[in-house]
């Protein structure tokens, strides 16, 4: 399975920088996306699930790209995590999840059932009957989760998905990144380096609208002085890339 960037220029308005031939294959189970604010992760997770469109260059996910007409089948294969997701005033935890279920164009019934399982399996079984807008901005995005595995997305793209958590839901949310990319392809943004080798298979650092790297854990800490744990090492080997830390 294989998230292909080709060619991809944008830039929002008459922004100075953006991307200009941006090519990019992610393909490892899962991928981590790093980079400094402004570094254009968020732009280019949007462009991924076709929330944005390029002025030049196309997206594909295996090979189907989200043209107009095919835009909605594209967007039920590839779902889309954002930093900040929304409640829908009035529904519970578990009737979000079916909802979104439902718009990406399952039946009622069909979603209401594969929802029972996607909140399960996220860990808001307990959380499933209170309404979305009484749970914390972590349970809203593991919710948001939730929604891409009812609809059976293929790939999922979380942009930030611990930003803002506590060590203890941010634990939590890489042993979920952990189960579901035994099942699904997921791109995760994030400013986290610890354990990148426990969790991802693939990294790639993004800076100023370009791919600084791209390659494996272990190709990435390489970068570094072979010297202290993991996580010192891939922060040494970011701060060489794009020269800061994170
Ligand atoms: N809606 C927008 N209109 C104009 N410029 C924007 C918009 N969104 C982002 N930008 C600019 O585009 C560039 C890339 O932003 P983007 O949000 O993709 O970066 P990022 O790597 O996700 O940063 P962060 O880690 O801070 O979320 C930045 O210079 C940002 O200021």
């Amino acid at each position: 399975m294989a998230l292909v960037f080709d060619d991809i220029a944008f830039r929002y308005g008459r922004q100075a920088s953006g991307f200009t031939g941006l090519a990019l294959t992610v393909d490892a189970p899962a991928t981590v996306l790093l980079g400094p604010n402004g570094a254009g992760k968020s732009t280019l997770m949007a462009i991924a699930a076709s929330q944005l469109t390029p002025a030049n260059g196309s997206v594909s996910f295996n090979g189907a790209r989200p043209d107009r007409r095919r835009q909605a089948a594209y967007r039920k294969r590839v779902a889309w995590i954002p930093q900040h997701i929304t409640p829908v005033p009035g529904l519970t935890v578990r009737e979000q999840v079916a909802y979104a279920g439902w718009l990406k164009g399952m039946s009622r019934g069909a979603a209401w059932e594969a929802s029972a399982g996607a909140v399960e399996r996220v860990g808001l079984g307990k959380l499933a009957d209170r309404k979305s807008h009484q749970v914390s901005g972590g349970q809203l995005r593991r919710m948001g989760i939730a929604g891409a595995l009812t609809h059976r997305s293929e790939l999922i793209l979380m942009d930030e998905p611990t930003a803002g958590l506590d060590p203890q839901q941010r634990q939590m949310f890489r042993q979920l990144v952990a189960e579901l990319s035994q099942r699904v392809q997921v791109l995760v943004s994030t400013h986290q380096t610890e354990d990148l080798a426990d969790l991802y298979h693939q990294v790639v650092v993004l800076d100023q609208g370009a791919v600084r790297f791209q390659g494996s854990p272990a190709d990435f800490h390489a970068l570094a002085p072979a010297s202290g744990g993991s996580r010192e090492r891939a922060e040494a080997a970011y701060a060489l890339l794009v020269g800061q830390e994170i």
